[in-house]
């Protein structure tokens, strides 16, 4: 490790919003070459840090050094002048316009030798002709990181970059972390992942409700001395299925480890939940986006939809939202024809949806945090059918917000000042809330959660199905599939391939192999006497 002045220093850095402490006298030292991880539960300021070194927030105390100079940035263009590109959560890609278009938008001298220095030096390859709005997210993730590299930054930061990609995606992008730093410049990465922390980063800081908790070179950190500083509670206090999946165990969790069998739904129905036959769906331009769909999610049961982003997912969560039409086909929940039902038809009907976009499509950002946790059903809290009682419905909302650990100012606070994770804990826990629930359809639900919400997450999903509801989970993490499921199927070219038994020895393996395409029957059928899933 280098003992030249830290790339980065920052000395008691706080920033508050309203009442709210989000960063609470921070330190932080950067080395040159070095990738630096900042860990940290939901809530615990790791974007507002971020924001601050990247200039879109002002600190209301603290001094930041960079490479050994007094840095006070203003504006993001300060930030960028000194030389750090910053990766958000959120892309800044114009989506209408092709990659090279977006690249010229940077207005940088000599963009082509750039392109062609990052091309050769990071293994970057891109299509600078292609539509930024046609490609798969993890492709637009390597356009924000081509263009951060772009600026040739002597500080890279990434606020959790890798929560939309896939495996393949994240390595590559671990790999681009490790070169960069090698060369000589200095990454910071917001991550939830230990898995990740272990395989590229050199150091770490971890925030827990803005102050620091812990830190230093990682060498002496392994997860079960992480986990305490990050959630306030030992390692061993996660489920144990859920530590093999973030590095706690010596092999990933898989096939055998799953979680203990659930008992079957004590309401004992038959039939399922929720049901699509032969459904057809075309995307705007004509093309097929799924086709032939037969799904059957059993009461009590849950059902995984696995698979490489892109193949059809986005479409089956929006026809089961409502904001898409089957060009063909049927969708039923509990026997009943969804079809033509709106949005709100389907949530009064039992049908709760998570999708992947909480922000956009999950949540009203610019209203409150408790009338979007009661959306859709603010008549329970009407007095004389008229009035709003904001006091019950601040009871209540405070109730859901200490039982599912919501990090935020308080239930009026407006929903686009939570932080990430905290905004996806209060969609779910809005939906887990719908009475009856007949089916929960989530995509990706536990996506941007610190490791002890992951946990707190399956919990609820695993109550949620022993009480008769059945469950949808649209996954690109295998492993959360494997420990949630009693039955994955895997989205291919808009098609549904399996089932796979995850508790199959080869259940990994068999699952890989019908990401790629292959037709493989499962030997016996889905092993269970459940309804059929995906028949192919
Ligand atoms: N603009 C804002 N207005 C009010 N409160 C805010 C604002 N931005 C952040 N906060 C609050 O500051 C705290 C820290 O938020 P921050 O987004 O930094 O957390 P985080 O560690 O990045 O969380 P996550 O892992 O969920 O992304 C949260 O309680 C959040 O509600």
């Amino acid at each position: 490790m280098s003992t030249a002045v830290p790339a980065l220093e920052i000395t008691g850095l706080t920033k508050s919003f309203g009442t709210m402490r989000a960063l609470d006298e921070v330190d932080l030292v950067v080395e040159p070459g070095t990738v630096h991880c900042v860990l940290g539960e939901n809530g615990a300021g790791k974007s507002t840090l971020c924001h601050v070194v990247g200039g879109s927030l002002t600190p209301d105390e603290g001094v930041l050094r960079l490479y050994g100079s007094p840095y006070a940035p203003r504006r993001p263009a300060d930030a960028l002048a000194a030389g750090i590109a910053m990766v958000h959560q959120h892309f800044s890609l114009v989506p209408t316009l092709t990659v090279g278009e977006n690249l010229r938008l940077l207005r940088l001298p000599d963009l082509p030798r750039r392109v062609a220095r990052v091309r050769d030096e990071y293994g970057l390859e891109l299509d600078l002709g292609a539509r930024v709005g046609e490609l798969p997210v993890g492709v637009r993730q390597r356009v924000e990181i081509v263009k951060a590299l772009l600026r040739e930054p002597r500080l890279l930061v990434l606020d959790e970059p890798t929560g939309v990609l896939g495996p393949a995606e994240t390595d590559a992008l671990l790999a681009t972390c490790r070169r960069i730093a090698g060369s000589g410049q200095a990454v910071v990465l917001v991550t939830h992942k230990l898995g990740e922390v272990a395989r590229v980063g050199d150091t770490a800081t971890v925030l827990r409700g803005g102050r620091v908790s812990g830190g230093g070179p990682l060498s002496g950190l392994p997860p079960e001395r992480l986990v305490p500083l990050m959630i306030g509670r030992p390692a061993d206090s996660l489920d144990a299925a859920l530590a093999g999946t973030i590095g706690l165990a010596p092999e990933e969790s898989g096939p055998g480890e799953a979680a203990a069998p659930r008992p079957a739904a004590p309401h004992g129905r038959t039939g399922a939940a929720l049901r699509l036959r032969d459904v057809g769906v075309r995307r705007a331009d004509g093309t097929s986006a799924l086709s032939g769909i037969r799904l059957d999610v059993g009461f009590g049961e849950i059902v995984g939809v696995a698979g490489v982003e892109g193949n059809g997912q986005s479409e089956l969560m929006a026809l089961l939202g409502g904001s898409l039409a089957p060009a063909s086909g049927s969708v039923e929940l509990d026997g009943r024809d969804l079809v033509r039902a709106t949005p709100r038809d389907r949530s009064r009907a039992g049908l709760g949806v998570v999708p992947e976009d909480r922000l956009h499509e999950g949540c009203v950002p610019q209203l409150r945090v408790d009338e979007n946790l009661f959306l859709g059903r603010l008549d329970r809290f009407r007095r004389h059918g008229v009035f709003l009682d904001r006091r019950a419905m601040g009871r209540a909302a405070d109730d859901v917000l200490t039982g599912h650990g919501i990090r935020a100012a308080g239930p009026g606070a407006l929903m686009s000042s939570l932080s990430g994770g905290n905004q996806q804990k209060v969609v779910l826990a809005r939906e887990l809330a719908l009475d009856p629930l007949i089916c929960l359809a989530a995509a990706q639900p536990t996506r941007g959660l610190d490791i002890g919400a992951v946990g707190a997450v399956h919990a609820r999903i695993r109550d949620a199905a022993a009480a008769g509801t059945g469950v949808l989970v649209v996954s690109s993490e295998l492993s959360e599939l494997l420990v949630l499921c009693d039955r994955i199927v895997v989205a291919y070219r808009g098609e549904l391939l399996g089932p796979v038994d995850p508790s199959a020895p080869d259940a990994r393996d068999r699952i890989g192999a019908l990401m790629l395409g292959a037709h493989t029957p499962e030997p016996g059928g889905s092993g269970t006497a459940r309804p059929p899933g995906a028949v192919r």
